[in-house]
């Protein structure tokens, strides 16, 4: 009987790292093969669980994603930018599937991710649940049946640690809602109000970003028209509902040709 698929995954102190170490160590689909933090970490060395404060696991934790990346199938990344655009290259250089769940990248990063997409598997998505992802559908839907009569603005709130804004899964929404309405979202965007703005401007897409306390992550796509507004809305009550998304873009990605996927293939909607 064949091995289960070896995961490795990124920046394990994390929030979501630590999550992602717990979800794929009770997983009976994946074994987890690898842990790595920042290099000069403290839990360097550490058994993995016994870092997080738990039971040992048997995975000890390293800074050298290359030679943990070699030993496994899969690579689960919710890091920063930076080290995202590191690990797509050593991912494709160790033949992983890259699963990135990372958010906040610039143009330039995701060009280098496109880039590596050439020889890796990557599945890359600013929001890996389930819910998300169906109501991206839903918004693009009703965006191409009502007209820009009816304002589009999202409003996404967040734990006061997050560090960029509007959120991935914002901008996955605002890019749902311009398709819909055949525009580019770069065209349409309105992210930065303050001051004299002047009035709004039809068929502008507007965010809005909250930052507070542990909210998990929150999401509205509102149409506001006149008379009535239609709301859309997605609440994530718990963080291991991006990891089991993650867990099972790394299984689908075994087997798949290069080139960069997302979650709406993953779950085939
Ligand atoms: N796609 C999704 O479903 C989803 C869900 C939740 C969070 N996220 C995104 O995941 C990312 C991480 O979120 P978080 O709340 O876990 O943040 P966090 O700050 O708690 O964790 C990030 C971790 O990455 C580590 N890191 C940074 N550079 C590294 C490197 N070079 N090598 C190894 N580790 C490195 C940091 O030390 C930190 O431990 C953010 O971009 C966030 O928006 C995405
Ligand atoms: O906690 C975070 O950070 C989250 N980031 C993603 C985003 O930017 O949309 C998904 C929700 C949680």
């Amino acid at each position: 009987m064949s091995e289960l698929p070896g995961i490795v995954v990124t920046g394990a102190s994390g929030r979501m790292g630590q999550m992602l170490i717990r979800t794929v160590a009770a997983s009976e689909a994946c074994r987890l093969v690898g842990a790595t933090v920042r290099e000069g970490h403290d839990w360097i060395g550490r058994d993995v669980g016994e870092a997080m404060g738990g039971a040992a696991l048997g995975v000890t934790v390293t800074d050298d994603a290359l030679e943990a990346f070699s030993h496994a199938q899969a690579v689960i990344d919710f890091t920063s930018p930076a080290a995202t655009v590191e690990f797509a290259g050593l991912a494709a250089q160790a033949r992983c599937v890259h699963v990135i769940g990372t958010t906040g990248m610039g143009e330039d990063d995701l060009a280098r991710i496109a880039a590596a997409a050439r020889h890796a598997t990557i599945i890359r998505a600013g929001n890996m649940s389930l819910g998300v992802n169906l109501l991206m559908k839903l918004t693009r839907m009703v965006a191409s049946a009502l007209d820009a009569d009816y304002d589009i603005e999202i409003v996404e709130a967040h734990h006061n640690r997050k560090v960029d804004a509007p959120s991935g899964t914002a901008l996955m929404l605002g890019e749902a809602a311009a398709d819909g309405r055949g525009m580019r979202l770069a065209d349409v965007r309105d992210a930065a109000r303050d001051g004299i703005t002047g009035a709004r401007k039809r068929g502008d897409i507007g965010f809005s970003a909250i930052r507070g306390g542990d909210i998990i992550g929150e999401h509205d796509v509102i149409f506001a028209g006149e008379g009535e507004r239609l709301v859309l809305r997605h609440v994530a009550s718990d963080r291991s509902l991006f990891a089991k998304g993650a867990v099972k873009a790394a299984l689908w990605g075994q087997g798949k040709k290069p080139g960069e996927y997302d979650m709406l293939d993953v779950l085939g909607l």
